[in-house]
């Protein structure tokens, strides 16, 4: 396998396990943030304790802005600050790298493949729970971490390349052929397991304990929507996927919430109301939970 050069923008829970991991798989990993996390990054490196992989600590480059070019560039910031962060990746110092984002939602592909050639944007999306701690201290706390790869403009191999190395570094990682159908089918068991968690503010197990009527007819809309735009999900599958998580798993969104900080409830739920109101597929509980949160947030 060759070594990668990448960089990392917004080495936070996700961001930061896969710098940590490929910089632990011997690739050159720089961490692009805010010049705080960058310096803490730069002289302290990355620690992930995870309970998928044990506990290790790496070294990385902490940088504001991504200088010369890379392999490739993994986008992990929160759609509240992805517009922000993306100053820090100018077309001109990207060269010919891949970028792959691994955000929630849909509607940052657009953008990205307005700043960037189409030919080097690829769509991800990752499961997994993974948490800042501080800056470089990371805590992952499920036993999985699944990385889904597609692009309807970049070249299948350079996708495939991608995936060996972050397979080899311990991410399990599949290409798929079909772009839409990747960002759907999270965005149908995600949405509903940050809307209702964020609502409810309890973690996964008691949502599905506690809310599991209503969990089970948000996923009806969910998963219909999701096929309305593409994928190829039946809610069954995805009320099955949330048995797979820890039951004290919390979602981003709510995490958010507890630390006060901004939501992305319209990158999530909003694209989500957006998509049923473009199919013409009602969605009442989706509608609901998202004025009731924005309501609570001020949003
Ligand atoms: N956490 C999880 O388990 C999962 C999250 N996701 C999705 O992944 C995405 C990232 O989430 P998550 O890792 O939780 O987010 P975090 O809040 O943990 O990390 C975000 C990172 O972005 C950095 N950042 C913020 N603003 C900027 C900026 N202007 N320029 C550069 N870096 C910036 C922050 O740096 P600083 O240290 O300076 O604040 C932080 O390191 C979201 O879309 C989320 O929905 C998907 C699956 C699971
Ligand atoms: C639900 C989860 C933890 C699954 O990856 C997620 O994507 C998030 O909370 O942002």
């Amino acid at each position: 396998m060759d070594t990668l050069n990448a960089a990392v923008l917004g080495p936070g829970g996700v961001g930061g396990l896969l710098a940590g991991l490929l910089a632990r798989a011997g690739h050159r990993v720089t961490c692009l943030a805010g010049a705080k996390t960058a310096s803490a990054l730069r002289s302290g490196g990355i620690t992930v304790n995870s309970r998928q992989f044990g506990d290790f600590a790496t070294n990385v480059t902490g940088d504001t802005e991504l200088r010369t070019p890379v392999d490739l560039c993994v986008v992990a910031v929160k759609a509240t600050a992805f517009a922000a962060a993306l100053d820090r990746v100018p077309p001109a110092a990207l060269g010919d790298g891949l970028v792959v984002p691994l955000l929630n939602g849909v509607d940052h592909m657009a953008a990205l493949r307005e700043r960037y050639r189409p030919e080097q944007v690829a769509a991800g999306t990752i499961t997994v729970e993974s948490t800042r701690v501080a800056p470089g201290l990371i805590e992952h706390g499920s036993p999985f971490t699944k990385i889904s790869l597609a692009s309807a403009t970049a070249p299948r191999e350079r996708l495939e390349a991608v995936a060996r190395a972050l397979a080899d570094a311990g991410a399990e990682t599949q290409v798929l052929g079909d772009e839409a159908s990747v960002l759907w089918t999270k965005m149908a068991f995600l949405a509903p397991m940050a809307l209702l968690t964020t609502r409810h503010g309890l973690p996964v197990g008691g949502v599905r304990t506690g809310h599991r009527d209503e969990m089970l007819a948000l996923l009806a809309e969910t998963a219909a929507v999701a096929r309305a735009c593409g994928a190829r999900v039946d809610a069954g599958a995805v009320a099955a996927m949330y048995d797979t998580f820890p039951a004290r798993t919390k979602s981003s969104m709510l995490r958010d919430a507890e630390a006060g900080r901004p939501l992305e409830l319209d990158a999530i739920g909003g694209a989500l109301l957006r998509g049923a109101r473009a199919h013409g597929i009602p969605a009442p509980v989706a509608e609901r939970l998202v004025a009731e949160i924005g309501a609570r947030a001020g949003a």
